[in-house]
């Protein structure tokens, strides 16, 4: 039942016009709960996610989040196309201010921060979209305490910041809109070992406040600990989902992604 979910995925179909990347997905989230998405890279993780936070548009299926259809019809307004059937394209549109309002965070992989910009000055864009869920002061104060490193560079440009600080940043911007559901598109990508233990543990941290996550990443032994639930990502489709109960071994999962019979 959508109402009891937090986020429930039904049959989305997306891509990059006119290439398809993922289909027929259904994801769902309870209340409270936490879920990864594992898969090689390349097969459209990142594409769905961009999808769900509404940065391009789902071709069909619908996206309901907090008891509220995302993808509902004109959320973008209405165009008037001559020739067109513009019911069948508006109904999928989706309105990613809309979207991050409604609390459904998105932290995008790598790099998007602005380079100019500092630290502080970054930190302070995000409040708008938290609608009132937080107290901006109070939740800089718990930006500060996961990551000790943000405060000592507060003016800091960004381009001269390490990786790892990077990520720190681009995940405090997330904690700064108040998440409902935080996403977070392979946050260890790319750092050493120290860092990754470092942001490791505060996301752990974030995940025990009770902000419920949806974690990407090609650590299948930090997911495990972090999520509730594992979808396994295959040429744009999800091929198995696994409670964490039911969660095989590090081995299994990598022979299920991967092994001979993997094609
Ligand atoms: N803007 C774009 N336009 C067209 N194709 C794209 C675009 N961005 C990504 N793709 C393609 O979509 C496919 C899926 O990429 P995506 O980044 O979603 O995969 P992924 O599973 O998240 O992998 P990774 O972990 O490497 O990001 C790839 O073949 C990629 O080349």
């Amino acid at each position: 039942m959508t109402d009891t979910l937090l986020l429930d995925v039904r049959g989305l179909d997306g891509g990059y016009e006119p290439l398809q990347i993922f289909r027929k997905i259904d994801l769902s989230l309870v209340q409270g709960a936490s879920v990864g998405l594992f898969g090689p890279n390349g097969h459209g993780k990142t594409t769905f996610l961009r999808t769900l936070s509404g940065i391009i548009d789902p071709w069909d299926g619908d996206i309901f989040f907090d008891g509220v259809q995302l993808n509902r019809p004109g959320a973008r307004g209405s165009r008037r196309w001559r020739n067109f059937n513009y019911d069948a394209i508006t109904r999928r549109r989706m309105d990613p201010k809309a979207v991050a309002r409604a609390g459904l965070i998105h932290v995008p992989q790598g790099n998007l921060l602005f380079p100019d910009m500092t630290v502080a000055e970054t930190l302070s864009i995000a409040p708008y979209a938290s609608r009132g869920r937080a107290n901006a002061a109070e939740t800089l104060d718990t930006v500060f305490r996961l990551f000790p490193r943000v405060p000592e560079r507060l003016d800091h440009k960004i381009r001269f910041l390490s990786g790892g600080e990077r990520q720190m940043v681009a995940i405090g911007v997330g904690l700064m809109a108040a998440p409902k559901l935080l996403i977070l598109d392979e946050p260890t990508l790319g750092l050493s070992p120290k860092l990754r233990g470092e942001l490791a543990s505060a996301i752990q941290t974030i995940r025990g406040s009770g902000v419920p996550l949806i974690v990407v990443d090609q650590d299948i032994a930090f997911l495990e600990e972090l999520i509730d639930t594992l979808y396994l990502f295959d040429h744009g489709r999800i091929s198995r989902r696994i409670e964490k109960a039911d969660m095989p071994t590090h081995e299994e999962i990598m022979k299920l992604m991967f092994g001979e019979d993997h094609h």
